[in-house]
C-alpha cells in the first residue's frame, strides 16, 4: 500500500447543506497535491475532513491504511499532533513565544525535552534562513518571515502529511512564491505529502497533482506539463 492518505467518496454536511460531495483523493509519500476553486466551494472543509478535524458524513479517509472514523478522539488528536503538520494563511504563531519556541511547539506537545526540541527547531529554522531571528517574538518579524516560521513549525516533527490552507495568501506575490518554494522544497526533502489549498494558479502549478473544487465537487486536473 503506497498511499499515505486516501479519501474515498467522502461527503461533509453542515446541517442540510452538503459542502463536500463524493470526493476522492489519494497521496503518496512526498507527493504534493493542490486544490483550487472559488471561495465557498468547500476547499477548507475538504482539508478538515482529510486531517481528521471534522468527521465525514459518509465515505472514508484512510491514513497509512487506518480509517480515521475508526479512531478514538485521543487517537485522532495524537495522529494530528505527531503525524500531521498544518500551515494557515496568517501563520497563527503564538505571540508570547519566541520564533524558536513557536517552531519547537509540536515537539514539546509530543513530550520532547526542551533542549532537544529547541535544537531541532534551530536546525529547521536554519534551513529556512531564519536562524538569526530565533529569539524574536512574532511581532518583531516581517510577514514573509512569520510565514516561514509557520512552515518551520509545520515540518519540525517530520510529519507524514502537511495540510496547507492558503499558506501564502497573506503575502505579496514575490514573497509568496519564495516562501512557497522553500516550503515545498523542504517538504519534498523530508518525504512529506502535502495537501495545498490555494486560489492561485501559479501556486497550484508547483504541485505534482492538481484538483479543482466547484460546489463541493472535487475534480482531478491531471499532472502539469513537465
Ligand atoms: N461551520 C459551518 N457551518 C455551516 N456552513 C459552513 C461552515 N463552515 C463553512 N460553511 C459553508 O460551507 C461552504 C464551504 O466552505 P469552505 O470554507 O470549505 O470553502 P472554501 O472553498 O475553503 O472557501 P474560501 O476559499 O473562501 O476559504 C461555504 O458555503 C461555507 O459558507
Amino acid at each position: 500500500m503506497s498511499e499515505v492518505l486516501a479519501a474515498q467518496e467522502i461527503d461533509l454536511c453542515y446541517g442540510s447543506s452538503r459542502v463536500v460531495r463524493g470526493a476522492n483523493i489519494a497521496l503518496r509519500r512526498g507527493e504534493i497535491a493542490a486544490v483550487s476553486g472559488p471561495s465557498g466551494s468547500g476547499k477548507s472543509s475538504l482539508l478538515y475532513c482529510l486531517a481528521g478535524v471534522l468527521p465525514v458524513s459518509s465515505g472514508e479517509v484512510r491514513f497509512e491504511g487506518r480509517t480515521l472514523g475508526g479512531l478514538s478522539d485521543a487517537e485522532l488528536s495524537a495522529l494530528r499532533r505527531d503525524r500531521f503538520g498544518f500551515v494557515f494563511q496568517y501563520g497563527e504563531l503564538l505571540p508570547e513565544l519566541t520564533v524558536e519556541e513557536n517552531t519547537a511547539l509540536p515537539l514539546r506537545l509530543a513530550g520532547q525535552r526542551k533542549a532537544q526540541a529547541l535544537a531541532a527547531a534551530g536546525e529547521v529554522l536554519g534551513r529556512l534562513g531564519l536562524r538569526e531571528l530565533r529569539e524574536r517574538r512574532p511581532s518583531q518579524v516581517s510577514g514573509g518571515q512569520g510565514q516561514r516560521v509557520a512552515v518551520a513549525r509545520a515540518l519540525v516533527h517530520r510529519p507524514a502529511v502537511v495540510f496547507a490552507d492558503e499558506p501564502t495568501g497573506s503575502l505579496d506575490s514575490v514573497n509568496a512564491q519564495a516562501v512557497l518554494q522553500e516550503f515545498l522544497t523542504l517538504a519534498r526533502s523530508q518525504g512529506a505529502a502535502v495537501v495545498l489549498v490555494t486560489h492561485d494558479a501559479d501556486v497550484a502549478a508547483q504541485a505534482d497533482t492538481r484538483y479543482t473544487m466547484v460546489d463541493g465537487v472535487l475534480t482531478p486536473q491531471g499532472r502539469p506539463a513537465p
